[in-house]
């Protein structure tokens, strides 16, 4: 049983009443709820065990992660427990909702100016609490901003969205991986020298636009396009002539975040004195502006659900179209795009010129300059194709993305690369030569991973490399970008290279010693059970 707050909250699902469903995940279904002992309102985010295959201990290290932070810009879990196959993490109520859903409401091009100063502060406290624990939020958006009804600020899914991300039921009966390209950091994709947090302020960077826009730079694109954008083009940022509405030290504030070599991005510290933030106002001016008039949660959500589904018939050709499929997932709130092995065949080999290197989003303001392209894009990549129309050139031109793709995600995506080895069949060297036919070339998740992790572990022995920085387009997938670190067979977001802020280990001494404070404390905690 948990204590905040001096209450305790039951661990038995008898003593809660689920009501309406107001918020959906990748493998989790958030619900409001009554604690009847305490007769208070909660929420409860209803996590399916048995789609989250991954480490259990992921899963409680992220529970515990969001029972032990104490920050009121961040959503505490009042307790956790199994019933059943599922987990239920009970945290409070956000009546408002998540931004994302808000702005799908009501708000589709974006908030005003004062409204975003005042969400981005709110956020940026959070972070600030974060990372001086040297812990990394990851999942940074406004799917994950919530708002309570008197206009108070947490930021959520602190970590838990891990586990969700890695596995869950689409990934394992599709062959699909999943993740959050939009508003990941180019470092995070690369992963040639881990990462840190400053992965999280470019994250506040995308969201800040997204909450301009009401939608993230690259959104409109599927996962390969978003990678391949976010590594070869200029960062996103506002736009001098289409966001006039927004003021000069916006514009600075989004710029300083998005800048591709992660030690130039400001701390958050440095960021919250941002004079940006002067625009920022109570957070009960929130409730006055952007909740206001607006119905109720569940409503709203079931509202959403239902011009999802209508969008759905509606663009039933359409919905065949993989941009469509990402609008639809982003529509619904959810962070993570999924695709299978097809449709990488088909994205890959559809990336065409324009598409890489001169966005039609308006949040993109720089472009590349006459096939230049701005420091910390990838060498190597011919600037210039044009359009073939025959499937030959087709294929050839996503087997070049591929090995664009290869050289420059060293360890990121795990699952994604090896999919895309199989489905292209581009690798000469392939230790595996009878994988030839796309279709017949992909294994079993299972069976995926052992060949990762004897691909990893043969690589190491024989290299005796510490950096695992193969860059190469050699048969098998790059080892892990840092020897040493934990080989998540889950492809967990929760790496072994990430760098805390505040101790960076040597290697030898990452095992167990990555994240900071929080983070070690989890190691040293007691048993699972008695958290579950
Ligand atoms: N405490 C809460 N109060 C009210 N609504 C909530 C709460 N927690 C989550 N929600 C709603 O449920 C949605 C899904 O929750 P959450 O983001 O935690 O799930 P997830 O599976 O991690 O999602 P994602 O796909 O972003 O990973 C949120 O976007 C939000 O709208």
């Amino acid at each position: 049983m948990e204590q905040v707050s001096g209450k305790k909250f039951p661990l038995d699902a008898k003593d809660y009443e689920l009501f309406e469903e107001v918020g959906e995940g990748v493998s989790a279904t958030v619900y409001r709820a009554l604690c009847i002992p305490l007769n208070e309102i909660v929420a409860i985010k209803v996590l399916d065990l048995e789609k989250c295959n991954s480490d259990l201990d992921d899963i409680r290290r992220e529970v515990q992660t969001m029972i032990l932070i104490d920050h009121p810009n961040l959503v505490r879990a009042h307790c956790s427990f199994p019933t059943g196959h599922n987990l239920w993490v009970v945290m409070p109520y956000m009546a408002g909702g998540s931004c994302l859903h808000i702005m799908k409401s009501s708000f589709s091009d974006g908030f005003e100016e004062p409204v975003i100063a005042t969400l981005l502060r709110e956020v940026l406290k959070a972070l600030v609490y974060l990372h001086f624990h040297g812990h990394i939020h990851r999942d940074v958006k406004a799917g994950n901003i919530l708002i309570d009804s008197d206009g108070a600020v947490k930021l959520a899914d602190f970590g838990v969205s891990a586990c969700m991300f890695d596995t869950g039921d689409r990934q394992r009966s599709r062959n699909t991986f999943v993740g959050t390209p939009c508003w990941m950091a180019p470092e995070v994709m690369q992963q040639l020298h881990g990462y840190d947090f400053k992965a999280d302020i470019w994250s506040f960077g995308i969201t800040a636009l997204e909450l301009a826009h009401g939608h993230a730079p690259f959104s409109k694109y599927p996962p390969m396009k978003v990678l391949l954008m976010t590594l070869q083009n200029a960062p996103p940022g506002l736009d001098y002539e289409r966001d006039k509405r927004f003021s000069k030290s916006f514009k600075e504030l989004v710029a300083a975040c998005l800048v591709k070599d992660p030690k130039k991005r400001p701390t958050s510290e440095k960021l919250l004195k941002h004079h940006f933030f002067k625009h920022a106002r109570s957070t009960d001016y929130l409730a006055r502006t952007i909740l206001d008039g607006l119905p109720p949660l569940g409503e709203r959500f079931r509202m959403l659900k239902a011009k999802e589904a209508d969008l759905l018939v509606q663009n039933k050709a359409l919905y065949e179209d993989k941009d469509q499929l990402s609008q639809q997932e982003y529509i619904r709130g959810i962070s993570a795009w999924n695709f299978n092995l097809e449709d990488l065949k088909n994205q890959a080999a559809l990336i065409q010129d324009d598409a890489i290197s001169n966005s039609e989003d308006s949040s993109v303001s720089g472009k590349h300059r006459d096939g230049q392209y701005d420091a910390g894009t990838l060498e190597g990549v011919s600037p210039g194709r044009s359009n073939h129309s025959n499937a030959a050139q087709q294929l050839e031109d996503g087997r070049n993305d591929i090995h664009v793709l290869e050289n420059s995600l060293a360890a990121f995506p795990i699952k994604p690369l090896q999919a895309l080895k199989g489905c292209f069949d581009v690798f000469e060297d392939d230790v595996d030569a009878g994988r030839r036919n796309w279709k017949n070339s992909v294994r079993p998740d299972t069976e995926q991973q052992r060949h990762l992790q004897a691909s990893a572990k043969t690589e190491h022995q024989e290299t005796g490399r510490d950096d695992g920085g193969s860059t190469g387009q050699s048969g098998s997938l790059p080892p892990p970008a840092i020897s040493g670190h934990k080989f998540f067979s889950s492809g967990s977001l929760l790496q072994d290279n990430v760098q805390s802020p505040k101790k960076i280990v040597g290697d030898g001494d990452r095992y167990g010693h990555l994240h900071g404070p929080l983070c070690e404390f989890y190691f040293t905690t007691p048993e699972w059970s008695v958290y579950f």
